[in-house]
């Protein structure tokens, strides 16, 4: 399965994201630079986390309007698959490519610990090998992942099976609306998510919880 992942100065979780996405689908990604223009056919673009262009204005604002995020938009308008993590969300959330926004933590402060996910919704691309409740561990490392949507856009992400994951067990590290980690937009193909699954696929990570999304995400079993 081919994948590929998106390239912003300032983001550094893009190795974590290259080695996961190498490891479980069996080919390294390609890579696509914020000036590119075209991504090539893949059945996965990823979005990786960190600091691009230095959190300046608001976390993804700028990475949001690269060139390429023109090109992203145009894959996940065909359907492709996209997933954000971290500040990818942001970016995504930024691209007008999924809804609401992602407020400073409620604490203020950076939250770098590991939370409890529950799969509030188990019928997506991304989702399917986990179980409907299932709850699984996640790291979280950020600042800014404080989701709000207003009462309208709530209830119809809500309403539609569009809340993906939920903060479980008291663990909501940044005061997030409705405990919301992750949502899809209305088609279903574009995933953003605080936590980082990516870095919990293999023995030598503590644990494999994160390793169903991506395999869900690239269509392997299970
Ligand atoms: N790990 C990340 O991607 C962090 C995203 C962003 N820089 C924040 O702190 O909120």
């Amino acid at each position: 399965m081919k994948s590929a992942v998106v390239l912003l100065p300032g983001l550094n979780r893009d190795r974590d994201m290259i080695a996961a996405l190498t490891k479980i689908s069996g080919q390294a990604p390609a890579t696509v630079w914020q000036t590119d223009t075209e991504i090539p056919d893949v059945d996965l673009i990823a979005i990786p986390g960190g600091f691009s262009f230095g959190d300046y204005l608001r976390c993804g604002a700028i990475g949001a309007r690269m060139p390429v995020m023109r090109a992203v938009a145009e894959k996940a308008a065909k359907g492709v698959p996209v997933i954000g993590v971290c500040n990818g969300f942001q970016i995504l959330v930024e691209a007008g490519l999924l809804p609401g926004a992602l407020m400073r933590n409620a604490s203020l402060k950076f939250v770098c610990r590991q939370v409890k996910l529950e799969i509030a919704n188990a019928n997506t691309m991304f989702t399917r090998h986990y179980q409907p409740g299932q709850v699984i561990r996640s790291p979280v490392a950020h600042h800014d992942g404080n989701y709000f949507a207003d009462a309208e856009t709530l209830a119809r992400l809500e309403g539609e099976g569009q809340v993906v994951f939920r903060y479980a067990e008291g663990t909501n590290p940044n005061g997030s609306i409705n405990d919301i980690a992750g949502i899809v937009n209305d088609k279903g193909n574009v995933l953003g998510l605080m936590p980082h699954p990516e870095n919990l696929i293999e023995a030598a990570h503590g644990g494999n919880d994160g390793r169903a999304l991506f395999e869900s995400a690239l269509g392997l079993a299970a």
